[in-house]
């Protein structure tokens, strides 16, 4: 065995557990082999990661992002989702080449293993590059071409649905099974419903997973209400778009019935509360949705709406808002939000890891608990919802390869990456002025 341990520090376990122990990981088979007290007494340990002073806990997962939308962090912000789209957003969109969606997919990635993320769902454009930053990254994902109809004519907007299913049928399994993928249509309502249905119907004969924006603002929800007579998830059920091996992101503006056929329908939702808050879109009710026993994820949206890839701080917005939503303080605790980032988001999503256990995948990190914001522990978990930050992590593993130690990206160089990423961002957006 090609063993890696991690040793001499405290490990999150899945039941919410805090207790001094190490992991030994299978490097070659990318798998959790034990975690007890000592693990490298009589084993020969090729390599070792200190996490004295740390806690080893799951890699978080980011369920639902435009990882190449980094490039537009910070270019158009205080608007409503509607006119952001519309008149900032998709116009400097119609000017990105493959290699800006590359080096944003880069500066994306590595923002995400510098902040604990090693698995994330994407839907956007040009997802071969994408996948191949994943690839080259060492990070997990589940990757989608997404789907959009508006300002298409029939042909063209087929097109760009066939292009996304082959896109999912060739990428499925890639990077040693580290890339899964999805058909993703963009949302309700860019896409027309006969292209919805018969899109979700090919992705269901290939087994393919579907991704889609649902009822994140209250502009999506009118037009179908207006039009069809249902909620839009009675609209999505009917169309073939909610099921076990389907997320949903948002889930703003669900009202009971919308949360029930959730539940019936094993639907999961990824929760992206700092974009929900910037765009104004509305508060989701994830204390009911998770008291529903609906699956609940978080995600960060693109870095145009959010506007960092730090997932622990998107934790700490979960905790918040969900207080607010609830007007209950109880609501939405640490320890469900730690769940929401690491387990649920990878069941949510369908990748491997969220768990410190035997079997699991080595999907981990090391978060560094010896800082003045983190004194004194009295409660890690609370800690991990409320007041650690991306910065914290000292160590990222995914699939049992170190990605960053000691603060050090081994996969990607980040200068180069920070250079070429500023220089691509500011020709898209002289390009698209
Ligand atoms: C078709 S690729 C994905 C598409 O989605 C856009 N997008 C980014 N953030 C959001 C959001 O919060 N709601 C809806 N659509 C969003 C992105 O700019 C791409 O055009
Ligand atoms: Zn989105």
């Amino acid at each position: 065995m090609n063993a890696l341990a991690v040793t001499g520090g405290r490990v999150l376990h899945p039941d919410g557990r805090v207790s001094e122990a190490d992991v030994l990981i299978d490097a070659d088979a990318g798998r959790i082999e034990a975690v007890s007290e000592d693990v490298t007494t009589g084993r020969e340990i090729a390599r070792t990661l200190d996490a004295e002073g740390g806690l080893v806990m799951p890699g978080l997962v980011n369920g639902h992002t435009h990882v190449s939308m980094t490039l537009l962090r910070g270019h158009a912000d205080d608007k409503p989702l509607e006119s952001w789209l519309r008149e900032d957003i998709w116009p400097v969109e119609a000017e990105l080449t493959d290699e800006d969606i590359e080096v944003g997919a880069e500066l994306g990635v590595l923002e995400m293993i510098r902040s604990g993320t090693t698995a994330f769902a994407d839907m956007y454009f040009s997802m071969d590059r994408v996948a191949d930053v994943v690839d080259r990254a060492g990070v997990r994902a589940r990757l989608g071409r997404g789907v959009v109809a508006v300002g298409k004519d029939e042909a063209d907007a087929r097109a760009d649905l066939e292009g996304s299913l082959e896109f999912a049928r060739t990428y499925d399994g890639a990077a040693d099974g580290r890339i899964r993928t999805a058909f993703m249509p963009h949302s309700l309502t860019t896409v027309p419903e006969g292209l919805l249905a018969e899109g979700i119907e090919s992705a269901d004969e290939d087994d393919l997973w579907v991704h889609l924006h649902a009822n994140e603002t209250m502009g999506e929800v009118e037009p179908i209400v207006e039009d069809h007579g249902v909620r839009p998830l009675e609209y999505a059920a009917d169309r073939g778009a909610l099921g076990p091996d389907r997320f949903l992101a948002h889930g703003v503006h669900v009202d009971d019935t919308e949360i029930e056929l959730l539940a019936e329908t094993d639907t999961a939702v990824v929760h992206c509360p700092a974009s929900n808050m910037k765009l104004a879109s509305g508060i989701a009710p994830v204390q009911h949705l998770r008291e529903a026993g609906v699956t609940v994820g978080i995600g960060t949206d693109g870095a145009a709406s959010n506007n960092d890839l730090d997932l622990f701080g998107e934790m700490r917005d979960t905790a918040m808002v969900g207080k607010i939503g609830a007007d209950d303080a109880s609501a939405v605790p640490a320890a469900a939000v730690v769940e929401m980032a690491t387990s649920d988001g990878a069941d949510a999503i369908g990748l491997p890891g969220g768990r410190i256990e035997t079997g699991a995948a080595a999907d981990l990190i090391v978060v560094d608990l010896e800082a003045p914001h983190l004194t004194p522990a009295h409660d890690v978990v609370s800690h991990l919802a409320y007041a650690v930050r991306g910065s914290d992590v000292r160590h990222t593993v995914c699939d049992g390869t170190v990605l960053m130690r000691d603060r050090e990206v081994t996969t990607l160089d980040a200068a180069a990456v920070m250079d070429r990423a500023a220089e691509h961002a500011a020709d898209l957006v002289a390009r698209a002025e």
